[in-house]
């Protein structure tokens, strides 16, 4: 299989920045990257456990993870990081229904742990943050939203000392905006005013963190998640702190690569 070449590399902060000529090599890229991190953690222990982000901007990379040849999907227990509520019972919408299309469907996890959104949201946050406590995450992929968001933790509910694991929020306008403009809701009528998402301790407790933002729409997210204080105005700032935490980025999200 041929590698595929980030035409730039950066450091920012802890985080290493991959740039790709366009979203295709980037998802690709990515999907192989995790794929050989995922192999590797098998290779020393039974059970791998990870979180995922369901949007569109990650369908390439999903893709290429779910042609990914050599992996024990049957050891890996799968979380979800968010998922709205208020939808009618197997919406396409929900992030549970996107990751068994994209991905679970396919390889078929041992284990998959569904957010369920019909539930009290206070027992549902008890419980999947009990699920997520009874080992550690070992990898999560995510993506950064229009306004820096990590999962739904938009800059008004950002906290990164959040002492909870798994949060009922009210969904900033701005995020539910880019879901119309990303085309997963007709309009912003139809965007759920509330979700429930993993707070970013949570999502920051991985020992491996692999973030792809493709697209122009996030120029504005990328340029301030490298550049801008860290602070929860950009919570995806935070990711800088992180020891392990790849982005990969395309040249409409990075802006034009000077040599
Ligand atoms: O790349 P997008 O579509 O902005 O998604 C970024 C984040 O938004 C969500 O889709 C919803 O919070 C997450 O699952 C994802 O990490």
């Amino acid at each position: 299989m041929l590698s595929i070449k980030p035409i730039h590399t950066e450091l920012s902060g802890a985080m290493l920045v991959r740039v790709y000529k366009n979203r295709s090599q980037l998802g690709a890229a990515a999907g192989r990257e995790a794929a050989a991190a995922i192999r590797a953690l098998l290779a020393s222990k039974a059970q791998v456990r990870i979180v995922f982000a369901a949007a569109p901007s990650q369908n390439e990379f999903l893709a290429e993870l779910a042609a990914a040849p050599d992996l024990d999907w049957s050891r890996i227990t799968a979380f979800h990081m968010d998922e709205y509520i208020g939808l009618p019972a197997g919406s396409p919408q929900s992030f549970g229904s996107f990751l068994r299309e994209a991905l679970f469907g396919k390889v078929r996890p041992g284990t998959v742990h569904y957010l369920n959104p019909a539930a009290s949201p206070e027992a549902e946050c008890k419980r999947y943050g009990r699920l997520l406590a009874e080992a550690p995450i070992d990898i999560v992929c995510l993506g950064i939203g229009e306004n820096g968001h990590l999962a739904f933790n938009d800059p008004p509910v950002a906290d990164f000392n959040d002492p909870l694991p798994v949060k009922l929020v009210v969904l900033d306008e701005v995020c539910r905006n880019q879901q119309v403009n990303d085309g997963c809701f007709p309009s912003l009528a139809e965007v759920p005013q509330q979700a429930l998402t993993l707070t970013i301790p949570v999502l920051l407790s991985a020992q491996w963190l692999f973030c792809m933002v493709p697209g122009a729409s996030k120029r504005g997210a990328v340029t301030r998640t490298l550049h801008e204080s860290i602070s929860t105005a950009c919570p995806s700032t935070i990711l800088r702190e992180h020891g392990d935490c790849r982005m990969f980025v395309d040249t409409d999200s990075f802006g034009a690569v000077f040599s």
